[in-house]
């Protein structure tokens, strides 16, 4: 029983091995065999074809991007004959054809990006490829295809065909990060590292289950050293119980789990914000995060339940209007706003507009996406209404060059990896909110009800 148990963990073990590391258990399986007695040459030539696929076959489970871009020769070959087979069948389902196929001038690119220059038949438009795309994803299953006119007649269509970012990899917490305007958040298509800046508001939006959670804590996560060191103080609102942002609450140098918290907390960051900028004026242009001077990073996880679907009409128009002030003036003195939800529409996020940077996770339709990251991001192959549910924390940005949109995904925290970064680097600077006020600031004054001045006017 106990040697049982014992070969049994030694199995696992050696899989835990051969997972990370497949080229072990090429040399393992070598290794066996030479240890054995002289065997004829047939088994030797089997058992070593069979080691280098199964060696193989562990590379490309455990390292799909090393493994495809070593053999992205033979695949971009086989790509190519594939595009070049499929192409008339739709171009004849999408009607491109109707005056002659459209030829394809060159396939260009290495796995996994390829690019296909077609010439387009007379009378056809970019517009015309743009409604092909979908089509031709799908006929050739490749993960994006996106167009781009290339000078006054030509076409190209780029297509991404191995998706780098299928496996889903944990997010890391980072105590080095010096570059606050250049945070790490995940992976991009292009197997290099997605990184966001932190000083345009964020506006994060995706259906539920869209992997929010994954953006919000690889930001905290990338953040982790600098909040450890104190330049930087982040401030929790998560109306849905603090589900979210309790879990790493020493990572939070305040927290709100209710409205009417949340509004004291917005109110005060608006306080502190405008006796910054009052210190500021005329003196200094730009903030640089300090520990005298911190960056603040308000973090909401579900900013309609704030701003939407609170009952509490007084509290909805104090936040909405403490979060426009924030968003409006508060990047140059160091006041950042990052913000969850899940329905970008207009009724539900009037401010949608002071967000000046936005990421798409998976969303409803198309024009949520158009929503989220404008109308030419959507025409130009961003659909994160099309990201599937199998890969959550999976998105659409438009870079800050304003090029076209780039499919990223952000690092998976895990429950106990939220836990683990927030003991590691718990904030120094834990902030005391003053309690919430009565507004007579800013709010209209009341019309008298009819029966008050009747009274008024009868005295
Ligand atoms: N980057 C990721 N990689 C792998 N799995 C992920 C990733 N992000 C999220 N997930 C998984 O997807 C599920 C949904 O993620 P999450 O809770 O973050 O979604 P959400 O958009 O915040 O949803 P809701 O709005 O309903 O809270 C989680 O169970 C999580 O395990």
């Amino acid at each position: 029983m106990r040697a049982l148990k014992e070969i049994r963990s030694w199995g696992r073990s050696m899989l835990g091995v051969a997972r990370w590391q497949p080229g072990v258990l090429v040399v393992v399986v070598a290794a066996v065999w030479l240890a054995r007695p002289p065997v004829p040459v047939l088994a030797t030539l089997a058992c070593g074809v069979v080691a280098t696929a199964v060696g193989l076959r562990c590379w490309a489970l455990t390292r799909p991007v090393s493994f495809g871009r070593a053999t992205a020769l033979p695949r971009t070959w086989w790509w190519r004959r594939q595009v070049r087979e499929v192409w008339p069948d739709v171009a004849a389902a999408r009607g491109l054809d109707v005056h002659g196929l459209p030829e394809l001038r060159t396939i260009a690119g290495l796995w996994p990006h390829l690019r296909v220059t077609v010439r387009p038949v007379r009378g056809q438009m970019v517009e015309d490829y743009e409604a092909a795309g979908p089509a031709l994803q799908t006929a050739l299953g490749v993960a994006r295809v996106r167009c781009e006119p290339r000078g006054f007649r030509d076409i190209v269509l780029h297509l991404t065909v191995g998706d780098e970012l299928r496996r889903p990899f944990p997010a890391t917490a980072r105590a080095d990060v010096l570059d606050l305007s250049s945070l790490p958040l995940g992976r991009t298509e292009r197997g290099e590292t997605w990184r966001l800046s932190l000083g345009p508001h964020t506006l994060v939006a995706g259906s539920s289950g869209a992997g929010k959670g994954s953006v919000f804590w690889s930001l905290a996560f990338a953040l982790a050293g600098a909040v450890f060191d104190g330049r930087v103080l982040l401030h929790g609102i998560d109306l849905k119980g603090g589900m979210e942002i309790l879990m790493g609450r020493e990572l939070f140098s305040t927290t709100a789990t209710d409205a009417g918290s949340a509004v004291a907390s917005l109110e005060h960051l608006v306080t502190l914000m405008r006796d910054r900028n009052a210190v500021y004026a005329g003196k200094v242009r730009s903030h640089r995060a300090s520990q005298d001077e911190p960056l603040h990073v308000v973090m909401i996880d579900e900013l309609a339940a704030l701003t939407a679907y609170s009952t509490e009409r007084d509290l909805q128009r104090r936040a909405e209007a403490a979060i426009n002030l924030l968003c409006s003036q508060g990047r140059a003195t160091g006041f950042v706003v990052i913000a969850c939800l899940q329905d970008p529409r207009k009724e539900v996020i009037p401010s949608r507009g002071l967000f000046t940077q936005t990421v798409g996770l998976r969303l409803k339709d198309a024009s949520e996406t158009a929503m989220v990251l404008g109308d030419a991001a959507a025409a130009t192959g961003a659909s994160c209404h099309r990201i599937t549910r199998d890969v959550p924390g999976t998105a659409y940005v438009v870079p800050e060059d304003g090029g076209p949109a780039l499919r990223v995904r952000a690092g998976y925290a895990s429950d106990d990896a939220i836990r683990d970064v927030a003991q590691r680097f718990a904030t120094p600077v834990l902030l005391d909110v003053p309690p919430l006020v009565s507004d007579d600031l800013g709010r209209r004054p009341r019309r008298p009800s009819r029966e008050t001045s009747t009274d008024q006017e009868a005295s």
